[in-house]
C-alpha cells in the first residue's frame, strides 16, 4: 500500500479547512485547493488561528502546532495534487461539481492514490463514475468540528476496490479518528439520521411546539444529545443540510421532505454561522447573540 505523507484536500470551506488542519496537526504535508483561491487564503488563516486557540487551551502541544503550519500550502489549480499520496474532496455538495473534480483528480494523480469524497450524503457511485478508475474511489465522512469529532464514516461504492477501503481506513486512523465501515445507501448511516432529526425540529419549530432554545434544551438535557438540532444545523450550515434532505427525499422518499420553513430560512441567506445568522445569531467572534426577535414562534 502507497505510503501517505503528502494529503490533497479540495474545497477550502467549513469542511476542508477542517480536513487540512487535521492533516497538518497529524504530520502530514497538505495542500488546500479551493477554485476561489481568496478563500483557500483565509482558510489558512482560519487554521492559524484554530491551531493558536487549541495550543492556548492545551489540546495541542505547542511544538505540535508549531510544525503543523508550515506543513499547509495552497494550490491554485488541482495539477499541484499530482505529488499527493491520498486526496479528499470536499467541495460543494453538488454531484456535478463533484463529477469534474474527480475526472481531473483522476487524470493527475498516480494509479495507487486514493481518491476519497467527504460527501455527506450523495451517491459515491454515482461520484466515482466519473472516473477513468472508479474503484479508487471511496467515501470518508468527516464530522464537523473536524479537529473535535472523532468519527470518520469509511463508505464503500459499488465499485470501490478493497485496497481503497483499507487505505482510506487506514488513513482516517493515522488522523486520529475512529472509522466506521458502511456499505453506501443514502445518507450512510449519520447523515440519514440528522438530516431527519433537523428537519423535523423546524418541522416543530413551524408548528409553535416551542422556541428554538426550548426544542435544543429539550432534545439536548432530555435525549441526552450533546448538541441541538438548531445548534448542530447553524454549524453544519442549513444550505448543505437542504442540500442532504433534498437528495434523501429524492432518493428515500417522503419522510426526508425538507420543512418549508427551512427551505424559507435557506432562501433568506440564514444559513447559520458561516452568514452569522441561521436559526440563532452569531457575532463576528461566532458568539451567540441572544435575540428573541427572529422566529415564528416567541
Ligand atoms: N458542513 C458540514 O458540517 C459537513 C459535514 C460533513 C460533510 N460535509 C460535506 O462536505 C462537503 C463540503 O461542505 P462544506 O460544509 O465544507 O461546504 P462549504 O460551502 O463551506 O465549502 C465548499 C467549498 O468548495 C469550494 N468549491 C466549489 N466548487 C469547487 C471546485 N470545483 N473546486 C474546488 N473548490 C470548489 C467552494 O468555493 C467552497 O469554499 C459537502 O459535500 C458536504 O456535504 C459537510
Amino acid at each position: 500500500m502507497r505510503d501517505v505523507r503528502r494529503i490533497g484536500v479540495v474545497g477550502a470551506g467549513v469542511m476542508g479547512r477542517g480536513i487540512a488542519y487535521q492533516a497538518a496537526v497529524s504530520g502530514f504535508q497538505t495542500v488546500l485547493y479551493d477554485a476561489y483561491p481568496e478563500v483557500a487564503d483565509q482558510a489558512v488563516k482560519q487554521i492559524a488561528s484554530l491551531v493558536k486557540r487549541q495550543v492556548e487551551k492545551g489540546y495541542l502541544e505547542p511544538e505540535r502546532g508549531e510544525e503543523a503550519l508550515p506543513r499547509i500550502e495552497t494550490a491554485d489549480a488541482l495539477e499541484a495534487f499530482g505529488d499527493c499520496d491520498f486526496v479528499i474532496e470536499a467541495v460543494v455538495e453538488d454531484l456535478d461539481i463533484k463529477q469534474d473534480v474527480f475526472r481531473k483528480l483522476d487524470a493527475v494523480c498516480d494509479d495507487d492514490v486514493v481518491l476519497a469524497t467527504n460527501t455527506s450524503a450523495k451517491s459515491i457511485t454515482e461520484i466515482a463514475s466519473a472516473a477513468s478508475d472508479p474503484a479508487r474511489v471511496c467515501g470518508m465522512h468527516f464530522f464537523n468540528p473536524v479537529h473535535r469529532m472523532k468519527l470518520v464514516e469509511v463508505v464503500r461504492a459499488l465499485q470501490t476496490a478493497d485496497w481503497a477501503v483499507e487505505q482510506t481506513e487506514r488513513v482516517g486512523r493515522l488522523l486520529g479518528k475512529e472509522v466506521v465501515r458502511i456499505q453506501e445507501r443514502p445518507g450512510f448511516a449519520t447523515s440519514r439520521i440528522s438530516a431527519l432529526v433537523g428537519n423535523e425540529a423546524f418541522y416543530m419549530l413551524m408548528e409553535g411546539v416551542g422556541t428554538p432554545e426550548e426544542i435544543d434544551r429539550a432534545i439536548k438535557l432530555g435525549l441526552n444529545f450533546p448538541m441541538g438540532p438548531f445548534e448542530l444545523g447553524d454549524l453544519v450550515g442549513w444550505d448543505t443540510r437542504l442540500k442532504v434532505l433534498q437528495y434523501l427525499h429524492e432518493t428515500l422518499g417522503e419522510k426526508f421532505r425538507p420543512c418549508p420553513l427551512l427551505v424559507q430560512y435557506v432562501k433568506a441567506g440564514r444559513l447559520g454561522r458561516k452568514t452569522g445568522w441561521g436559526v440563532y445569531r452569531y457575532d463576528e467572534q461566532g458568539r451567540r447573540i441572544p435575540s428573541d426577535q427572529d422566529h415564528p414562534v416567541k
